[in-house]
């Protein structure tokens, strides 16, 4: 059996060396002649796979180590009797930490005390659904705007007109579609209220980047946080120039996030191959390197909060990272967005950290256990 898979898809041959050949190509450059003779495709979010791509191959699994299926044709996949599987949550954690390293940095930046703040998410799925519960557990006040989950459940959902109105902070969460294409448009942009933080790590083109360009000038009081951008890996400099963080798409890239992403594809495989699973991903995740951390009771909720988080991930490094590499050309700048990508640092998600409390201190074990840390 031959599998073609993207380079970056780690632990390959601990997954599937098992199953045949590995050729192994970077994402994007995945072409027909590449798969004609492939069994098995698996892919991250760079590659376009559809007709074009597998027409006339032995294509019979494609399987992407990503949340998002926006670069897979699913419609020619069901005419064609190709089996799929994307990695339904596998990042969403670090997601979670992404969005409330970017909330800490810019109340940090404002001198605001978050808490404060109402939040609004849009698409409350694997992400947003778990952000929501960690805000909520915070004891914040949030909003919620899922018209597909509103129509399936009925309850506390509101309007995206509300989240526009009411949020001082909106964090965008939904799928990639021809409905949410633009769902920021130049309109809803301008009718942010004063002082709104907006944060977008679902897909680029759920903002309209041109829009919000040409917006944030003369709109200084917007705050603007892109880890995706429209057109990657081409970004909008000046766009870029005008965020309070911007970084490469990598709001996701915890090491526990993609290596979740594989075991998914892994286990898929399995189901549609009809073969019994042979690899636990539990066998092959790394210790953390920071494992414990000692709090006294005596401490601050408000530092507490900010030391857990930037103790596992502090989303300004790679937004200082991300701006250093913006010069140059535009091919230039294409090949260092997928650098970074490519040789991003370690980063391990909170609920691998256990804290231990010395003392009685029932609010701090709340915040610790809100976060998604590990009381020990
Ligand atoms: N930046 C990153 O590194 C990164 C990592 C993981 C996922 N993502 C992206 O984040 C997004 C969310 O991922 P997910 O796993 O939570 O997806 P999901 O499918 O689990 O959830 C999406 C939610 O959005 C809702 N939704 C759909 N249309 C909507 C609309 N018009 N308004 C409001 N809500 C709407 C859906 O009902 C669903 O509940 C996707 O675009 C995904 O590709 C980005
Ligand atoms: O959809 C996802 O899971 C995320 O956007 C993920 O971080 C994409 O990573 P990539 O496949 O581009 O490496």
């Amino acid at each position: 059996m031959l599998i073609v898979a993207d380079e970056n898809i780690p632990l390959l041959d601990e997954f599937f060396a098992g199953f045949g050949r590995i050729r192994r190509l970077p994402g994007r450059a995945i072409g027909a002649a590449d798969v004609r003779d492939a069994d098995l495709l698996l892919v991250r979010s760079v590659t376009q796979v559809d007709r074009a791509l597998l027409e006339g191959s032995k294509v019979r699994f494609v399987g992407t180590c990503t949340i998002g299926t926006d670069h897979l044709d699913l419609d020619y996949f069901a005419e064609a009797g190709i089996a799929w599987s994307s990695a339904p949550g596998c990042n969403a954690r670090g997601v979670v930490d992404y969005v409330l390293g970017s909330i800490l940095a810019l109340a940090e930046r404002e001198g605001v005390d978050p808490a404060t703040r109402v939040y609004g998410v849009v698409g409350a799925g694997q992400v947003g659904g778990r952000l929501v519960d960690v805000l909520q557990a915070l004891g914040w006040q949030v909003l919620v705007c899922d018209p597909p989950r509103q129509a399936a459940e009925g309850g506390a959902f509101v309007d995206l007109q509300r989240i526009i109105e009411a949020c001082d902070v909106i964090s965008l969460h939904t799928p990639l579609d021809a409905s949410t294409r633009h769902l920021f448009d130049a309109r809803r942009l301008a009718a942010l209220q004063p002082g709104t933080w907006l944060i977008n790590a679902s897909r680029g083109a759920v903002v309209d980047n041109a829009a919000l360009r040409e917006l944030l000038p003369v709109r200084r009081d917007l705050q603007a946080v892109l880890d995706v951008w429209e057109g990657e890996p081409q970004v909008d400099v000046e766009l870029a120039a005008l965020c309070q963080l911007a970084t490469p798409h990598i709001a996701g890239y915890s090491l526990d996030g993609k290596l979740r992403g594989t075991a998914q594809i892994y286990q898929a495989c399995c189901r549609v191959l009809g073969v019994a699973e042979q690899v636990s991903l539990a066998d092959l995740l790394p210790p953390p390197w920071l494992g414990e951390l000692c709090i006294d009771a005596s401490a601050e909720p408000g530092w507490l909060l900010t030391s857990l988080c930037r103790a596992v991930y502090d989303p300004r490094r790679d937004d200082a990272d991300f701006r250093r590499s913006l010069v140059g050309e535009a091919a230039t700048r294409c090949a260092a967005f997928d650098h970074l990508r490519k040789h991003y640092p370690m980063r391990r998600e909170i609920d691998g950290l256990r804290v231990g409390l010395q003392g009685e201190a029932p609010q701090l074990a709340r915040l610790v256990q809100a976060l998604g840390a590990t009381l020990v």
